[in-house]
């Protein structure tokens, strides 16, 4: 069950690490005997500010499966472990939109809330992402996107009604403790869209077709030296492959290539006029359009696959292996095109990361 002296070597490991990089190494052991006797008095400890904003930069820098990791020292840390009510906890997650926002020159910025530690009450936050888009189940099919279905069922369940587009905003519900979730409309002031259009193809205006312009995963926890950050809701900017040929072209999700291609024009009758190849392009081309013309900084699969490849040679630099999961990491367009795909990996877990939490029993 609970065992002070795994905490304390799992602490002991990521001061050494942190301290070392941060070239404090002079105040190492002076540290860890603080935590030693913290960790004897109260079965816990506290991250300083400044082991905190390192340790999640170095989990960030640990995510096998995330191809932007260029970036990963100038992650903004909001230190938000003062909040203990699910308002609170609600207001500090639409700051965190409007902050990382900043007018489409988006910061990658994570919020973290207070960790688990023993008898304390847990903070949860029930979304996969800090905007996401309802699903609803009709008789003449799917609503909005299907990948929401089951938690939209939840919300509606405790009250909340959608308007029934393919693009209604879902609340935030965020847990503490065993309470009851608490649920949250988001306001529009911090909602930011981007409608979709082509550089060359009018018709793409009318599918209707938009999307949000931030994406801050909200469904992982953070585990920085045996601490866990059960909320900690993070952001980047997208890679147009997650939109354009995931979220929009997924028969599962919005399954927009059928209609894209047969406004194209394309032989949708025979796999081998490749309709589906040139229907995927024409929409990753839309997107990066879209977010360019909407002033929201977006990156394309050639751009983020170089930057990756940089990042690779600045790990080497600094003396550190870089590990990383060679499937997510390829882009799903053209992937052979880009370095990554002809690059192996080593796939092992280092700490501090980021990991996927059990899915909310509502
Ligand atoms: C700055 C721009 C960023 C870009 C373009 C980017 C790109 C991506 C992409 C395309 C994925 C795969 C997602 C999927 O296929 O569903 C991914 C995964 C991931 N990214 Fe990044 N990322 C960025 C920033 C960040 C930041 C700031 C963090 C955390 C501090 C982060 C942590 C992760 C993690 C943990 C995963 C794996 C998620 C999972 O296993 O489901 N990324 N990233
Ligand atoms: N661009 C982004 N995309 C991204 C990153 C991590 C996780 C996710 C969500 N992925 C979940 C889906 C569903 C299964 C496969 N992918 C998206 C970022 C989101 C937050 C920071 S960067």
């Amino acid at each position: 069950e609970y065992d002070p002296d795994a905490l304390f070597s799992e602490a002991e490991s990521f001061v050494r690490q942190c301290y070392a990089e941060l070239e404090r190494d002079a105040e190492i052991e002076s540290r860890l005997a603080e935590i030693r006797r913290e960790i004897d008095e109260r079965g816990h400890y506290e991250h300083t500010r400044e082991e905190l904003e390192h340790g999640a930069r170095m989990a960030w820098r640990n995510s096998n499966r995330c191809v932007g990791r260029l970036f990963w020292q100038s992650l903004h840390v909001l230190d938000r472990r003062d909040l203990e009510t699910p308002a609170e906890i609600h207001e500090a997650c639409c700051e965190h939109l409007e902050y990382a926002r900043n007018g489409g020159d988006i910061i990658p910025t994570i919020s973290v809330f207070k960790p688990m530690s023993r008898g304390d009450r847990q903070v949860r936050i029930w979304n996969y992402q800090l905007l996401r888009y309802a699903g609803y189940e009709t008789d003449d099919g799917i609503v909005g996107d299907p990948d929401e279905v089951a938690f939209t069922d939840y919300c509606r369940s405790r009250g909340w009604e959608g308007e029934g587009t393919d693009f209604d905003v879902l609340p935030h519900v965020i847990q503490v403790g065993d309470d009851e979730p608490q649920l949250f409309e988001v306001p529009d002031s911090v909602i930011g869209e981007v409608p979709i259009t082509h550089p060359e193809y009018d018709w793409v205006a009318d599918l209707g077709l938009r999307w949000y312009d931030v994406p801050v995963v909200s469904n992982m926890r953070l585990e920085i030296g045996g601490i866990q950050y059960t909320a900690a809701p993070f952001n980047g900017w997208y890679l147009a492959t997650e939109i354009g040929a995931r979220n929009f072209a997924d028969e599962d999700r919005y399954d927009m290539l059928p209609a894209v291609a047969e406004r194209l024009g394309l032989d949708t009758s025979t796999d081998r006029s490749l309709w589906k190849d040139e229907a995927v392009v024409e929409l990753n081309r839309a997107v990066l359009h879209s977010y360019d013309e909407a002033g929201v900084q977006i990156v394309d699969h050639h751009t983020v696959t170089d930057q990756f490849a940089q990042f690779e040679r600045n790990e080497e630099a600094a003396g550190r292996e870089v590990t990383g999961d060679w499937s997510w990491l390829i882009p799903p367009v053209s992937p052979a095109t880009t370095q990554v795909f002809h690059t192996t990996y080593d796939h092992e877990n280092r700490a501090p990361n980021f990991f996927y939490l059990e899915s909310p029993d509502t």
